[in-house]
């Protein structure tokens, strides 16, 4: 196992947990929702979970969605996954919305709502140049190399 990297963690509502992770080896820690909610189909809210950070510079925290709250309500997060710059110390907050198209998603406080990945992540300098190096796929994208999508039903319906 490698060394963990250290955060320091304020707890803005003394009563939520920290964030934990739920088993060796998880890749997300879990975050809490700060309050009740009640979310109806299709409908957003901003959550706040309660505790703010000081990421290292050259960290970034990633706001995952859960996959048990999205395969069992259709709740997910909207911007995922949502970016905790090193250098933000406000609340982190959790953009959910219900997808379902019929179930209104109750969450109650203290419920775990999302999971923070911490990931280092590279700075880059950008260089402008009026010429790009060469490549194999050049500029090739967005389905270019053909073959089957895998989603042959929605494939026949729109003619591709
Ligand atoms: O899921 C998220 C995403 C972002 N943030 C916080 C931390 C992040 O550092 C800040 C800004 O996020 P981002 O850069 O994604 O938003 P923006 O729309 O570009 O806002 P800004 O102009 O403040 O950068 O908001 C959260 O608490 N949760
Ligand atoms: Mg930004």
């Amino acid at each position: 196992m490698t060394e963990p990297v250290h955060i320091l963690l304020r707890r803005l509502d003394p009563d939520l947990p920290a964030p934990r992770y739920a088993h060796p080896g998880d890749a997300g820690a879990d975050l809490v929702a700060a309050q009740d909610l009640r979310l109806a189909p299709g409908e957003r809210a901003l959550v706040g979970t309660g505790m703010s950070v000081a990421l290292p510079y050259g960290y970034v925290g990633l706001v995952h969605p859960r996959s048990g709250l999205a395969a069992r309500h259709g709740v997910t997060v909207l911007n995922a996954p949502g970016t905790v710059d090193a250098g933000y110390r406000g609340e982190i907050k959790v953009n959910l919305i219900n997808l379902d198209q019929r179930n209104v998603a109750t969450i109650a406080r203290g419920d775990r709502i999302a999971q923070l990945v911490v990931q280092q992540v590279e700075r880059a300098h950008f260089h402008l140049v009026d010429e790009l190096p060469g490549s194999g796929r050049g500029t090739g994208g967005h389905g270019s190399t053909g073959g089957h999508s895998g989603l042959a039903v929605a494939d026949e319906r729109f003619g591709l």
